[in-house]
């Protein structure tokens, strides 16, 4: 034994390819070191499982690349005299690294085959299932063999898991809410499985939201956030139409932004790089967007939505949902028609709508309300100079660009063929109304919050 008492043994020294190394538990990661050198450092977030029988010591961690990161397992030896101290560490070393977590969740996971570049069976077979069997989550899974198959599923599977895992974009995502939004014990359905994505579509959207626009690509880092995640609020958007009801986690939009994200399916292939081309496209046709829209405003100052977004950061107001913005409870206010011509409108519930885009960096989890950007009709240069920062959300600063909370909106399209977008899928073009339901959905999320980069300072559009 290193060192420690009979209850916690933090350091110990194992036999790995014929060489003496060193394992210790540090505050905020377990430590490799060989010959006096630090050979890795793995955060707690990052160690997945350990555990030793007889002799053996087994590890598994993910190794953090910028990349993308990747499962590390070993297997190690001690003397027969470290029996036992290999079992305390083992133990501390699982102690430390489910320390506000259980382990061993069961996961019910949908592979999406089609979504994104078409990788989404081999990416689960070859990288995401070993990582679940490496940290022993029970699994369950299916690859979808049609376009709403996780639909009908969740509409009626037993609630016996932990969390759902969901490999795709943000369309079957999207399927998966709807089919808990349908069964008749929804709000339970919704509230006790959350849903955990790993991106293998094309904007991957949600993961973005969740890990942040350099880790947001990262299989192996969203594979931690199901095995290790906590539930955070969702809103939901009850949408309308005279024929349905469609439940909405990430977004609605009509015209250019719309015609970008829809118009461009056929390039699936081009992974992200597709709404890029499509915007390009959508720019020079500079179509005006064939609606009328009626809001019910919360909030519509900039500057003050700004202000209030930094608060609400740096009050650490979390994984609970917030009392709306301004402090406003939302109902109170009137419906107020939008006359000016647009290029489109984007609502949504989550900061970026794809990598390259925060459309909405204003918004937080669980606020009680929709942020709704609407373009009114401008210049070609305009749109083509706001590319530069749209990642980090400078589009709110463009002065044709309305920025607003609201609690509900409706929208009468004018023209029967223009494309509905709801979280990227397409629907009727029909009138519909979109309401908020308050933190109806729960997602996993490492740190209780949307990872933006958003600075809340105007770069350029004075
Ligand atoms: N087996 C399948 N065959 C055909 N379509 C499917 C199948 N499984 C799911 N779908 C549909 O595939 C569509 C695209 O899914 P997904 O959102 O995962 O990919 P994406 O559009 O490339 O990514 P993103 O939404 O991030 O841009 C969804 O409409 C979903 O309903």
């Amino acid at each position: 034994m290193d060192s420690g008492d009979s209850e916690m043994v933090s350091r110990l020294t194992v036999t790995l390819a014929g060489s003496p190394v060193i394992l210790s538990a540090s505050p905020s990661a377990l430590v490799v070191e060989q010959n006096g050198k630090l050979k890795a450092k793995y955060t707690w977030w990052n160690v997945l499982w350990a555990e030793s029988y007889e002799t053996r010591v087994t590890l598994s961690l993910i190794e953090y690349h910028k990349e993308a990161s990747k499962l590390v397992s070993f297997t190690a030896t001690v003397s027969e005299a470290e029996r036992a101290a290999a079992l305390l560490f083992t133990q501390y070393v699982m102690e430390n690294a489910y320390k506000d977590t259980k382990p061993r969740r069961r996961l019910r996971i949908f592979v999406n085959p089609v979504g994104g570049k078409g990788k989404g069976t081999s990416i689960y077979l070859e990288r995401v299932k070993p990582i679940f069997e490496a940290a022993h989550c029970g699994i369950d899974t299916t690859i979808t063999e049609r376009a709403h198959h996780a639909l009908e599923i969740t509409r009626d599977m037993p609630l016996n898991a932990d969390c759902i895992v969901v490999l795709s974009g943000d369309g079957l995502l999207h399927e998966v809410i709807n089919g808990l939004a349908e069964r008749p014990d929804a709000e339970e359905a919704l509230a006790t499985m959350p849903l955990a994505p790993i991106p293998t579509g094309s904007a991957n959207g949600t993961c973005v939201n969740l890990l942040g626009k350099i880790d947001g690509f990262d299989v192996a880092m969203a594979c931690v956030n199901a095995i290790k995640g906590r539930p955070m609020k969702l809103d939901l958007c009850l949408v309308t139409q005279k024929s349905s009801r469609t439940w909405s986690f990430m977004s609605q939009a009509m015209g250019l932004m719309a015609d970008v994200d829809l118009g461009t399916e056929h390039l699936r292939w081009m992974g992200d790089a597709r709404f890029m081309v499509g915007f390009l496209r959508e720019l020079w046709a500079l179509k005006r967007c064939p609606v009328t829209m009626e809001i019910k405003v919360v909030a519509e100052d900039k500057e003050q939505m700004v202000q209030q977004w930094k608060s609400t950061r740096s009050s650490g107001e979390r994984t609970r949902a917030t009392n709306g913005v301004l402090g406003k409870p939302p109902s109170t206010s009137e419906w107020v028609t939008l006359d000016k011509p647009i290029l489109y409108f984007y609502a949504g519930k989550m900061p970026y709508v794809a990598r390259d885009l925060m459309q909405f960096p204003l918004s937080v989890p669980g606020d009680g309300t929709i942020d709704l950007a609407i373009q009114e009709v401008t210049s070609r240069w305009t749109l083509l100079k706001a590319i530069d920062g749209a990642d980090r959300g400078q589009q709110i600063y463009i002065p044709s660009q309305r920025y607003y909370k609201v609690e509900a909106y409706r929208v009468t399209p004018l023209v029967d063929d223009a494309n509905v977008s709801i979280d990227g899928e397409k629907y009727p073009c029909e009138p519909f109304e979109v309401q908020v339901r308050k933190g109806m959905a729960n997602i996993m999320s490492p740190s209780g919050s949307f990872v933006t980069d958003f600075s809340g300072i105007n770069e350029k559009w004075k």
